[in-house]
C-alpha cells in the first residue's frame, strides 16, 4: 500500500473538570471525550525520500509548525525511518475551537504513516508518541470515545449515547495555553469516580473565564438557551447543544447567527473504522 485517505474526526468534551496542577504547569483533568463523525480528511502518499510535504499551507500555520508535520517527523525519529510522505489536507474543522482538529490530524498521521511505512508500532507506542505532540492526541490514537484523566492521556473507553450535536463556532480563536494560565481558572474541582453516569457531571471548568473574556462565546451560549442547555467544549471557542434529531439540529442551525456544523457522536473513531476497511482490501 502506498496511498491512504483517512478522516481526522473532531471531539467534544461532554464535561471538563480541572482537578489540579502538576509541577510542570500542566493541569490534571477529568473529561469525557465524545468523538464525532465530522472532521478533516487527510490524503497520504508514501515517498522514498525523507521529506514530508504538506499542502495546502494552513492560514497562520507554517508547515514546520503543523501538527501533521510534527507527527510525521516524530515517527521518523522514533523509528529511524528514512521514508517520507506527501500529505494533502482537506480542512473542515475550525482552528482554536476546542474540537481538537490539530490533535486529530496528528493522530491520523501517526496511524496512517505507521501503515504506509510498515512500522508496526502498537497503539500504546503511537499514543505515547502522540502525547509528546499534545495532551489531546492519545485519545484520537486510541480511537474511541472515552473518559480521560491525567492530562488527558489516561484513557478509559466509554460507551456514550450516539447523540446528534449542533456545534456553533463563535467568531474567535482561543489559545488553550492562555486559558490554562489564567489565575482565575477553577483548578480544584474534586475528582469524581469516572464510571459514574456521564450526564451527571456536565460542567466545564473553563466556561466562566472563557465567557468573561470572549463576548462571542457568551453570546452563542445565551442564544442556545432558547433551545436547551448549551455547553463549551475544551477551552472553546466552540459551543454545542445535544439535539433529539438531525432535523432539529438543522432547523436550529438555519436560524443561527453563528457559523456551525451538525455531527453525531460515535463510539468508534471514523479513522479507525476506515483504516480497518482499507487494510481488508
Ligand atoms: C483543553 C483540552 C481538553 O480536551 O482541549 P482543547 O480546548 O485544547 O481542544 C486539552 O486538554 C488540551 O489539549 P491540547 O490542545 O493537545 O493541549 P497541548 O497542546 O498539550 O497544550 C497547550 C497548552 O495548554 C496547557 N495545558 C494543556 C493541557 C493540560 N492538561 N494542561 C495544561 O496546562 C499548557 O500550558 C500547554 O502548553
Ligand atoms: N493540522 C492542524 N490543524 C489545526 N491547527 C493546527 C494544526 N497544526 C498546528 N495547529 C495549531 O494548533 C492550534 C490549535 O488547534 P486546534 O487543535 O484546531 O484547536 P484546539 O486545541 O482548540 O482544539 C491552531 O490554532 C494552530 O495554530
Amino acid at each position: 500500500m502506498d496511498t491512504l485517505t483517512l478522516p481526522a474526526p473532531a471531539k467534544l468534551n461532554l464535561f471538563l473538570h480541572i482537578t489540579g496542577r502538576r509541577a510542570d504547569g500542566y493541569h490534571t483533568l477529568q473529561t469525557l471525550f465524545a468523538l464525532l463523525d465530522h472532521g478533516d480528511t487527510l490524503h497520504f502518499q508514501r515517498t522514498s525520500g525523507p521529506d514530508i510535504g504538506i499542502s495546502p499551507v494552513l492560514p497562520g500555520v507554517p508547515n514546520e509548525q503543523n501538527l501533521i508535520y510534527k507527527a510525521a517527523v516524530a515517527l521518523q525519529q522514533a523509528t529511524s525511518c528514512r521514508l517520507g510522505a506527501d500529505i494533502r489536507i482537506e480542512k473542515r474543522l475550525p482552528m482554536g475551537g476546542g474540537i481538537g482538529g490539530g490533535s486529530s490530524d496528528a493522530a491520523t498521521t501517526l496511524l496512517a504513516l505507521n501503515v504506509l511505512w510498515n512500522l508496526n508500532l502498537s497503539l500504546d507506542q503511537l499514543a505515547e508518541l502522540g502525547l509528546t505532540l499534545g495532551a489531546d492526541v492519545p485519545v484520537f490514537v486510541r480511537g474511541c470515545s472515552a473518559y480521560a484523566e491525567g492530562v488527558g492521556e489516561i484513557i478509559f473507553p466509554a460507551k456514550i449515547a450516539e447523540n446528534w450535536y449542533l456545534v456553533l463556532k463563535p467568531d474567535c480563536e482561543i489559545s488553550t495555553r492562555e486559558i490554562f494560565s489564567d489565575p482565575a481558572l477553577t483548578r480544584d474541582t474534586p475528582p469524581i469516580k469516572l464510571a459514574a453516569s456521564q450526564t451527571q457531571y456536565c460542567k466545564n471548568d473553563c466556561e466562566g473565564i472563557v465567557r468573561k473574556q470572549y463576548g462571542e462565546v457568551d453570546k452563542a451560549l445565551e442564544w442556545l438557551e432558547n433551545f436547551g442547555k448549551g455547553r463549551l467544549t475544551g477551552t472553546g471557542s466552540c459551543v454545542f447543544l445535544e439535539c433529539e434529531s438531525r432535523d432539529l439540529a438543522e432547523k436550529i442551525l438555519k436560524q443561527s447567527p453563528f457559523q456551525g456544523f451538525i455531527a453525531k457522536a460515535v463510539n468508534e473513531s471514523p479513522a479507525h473504522r476506515e483504516l480497518r476497511e482499507a487494510l481488508k482490501n
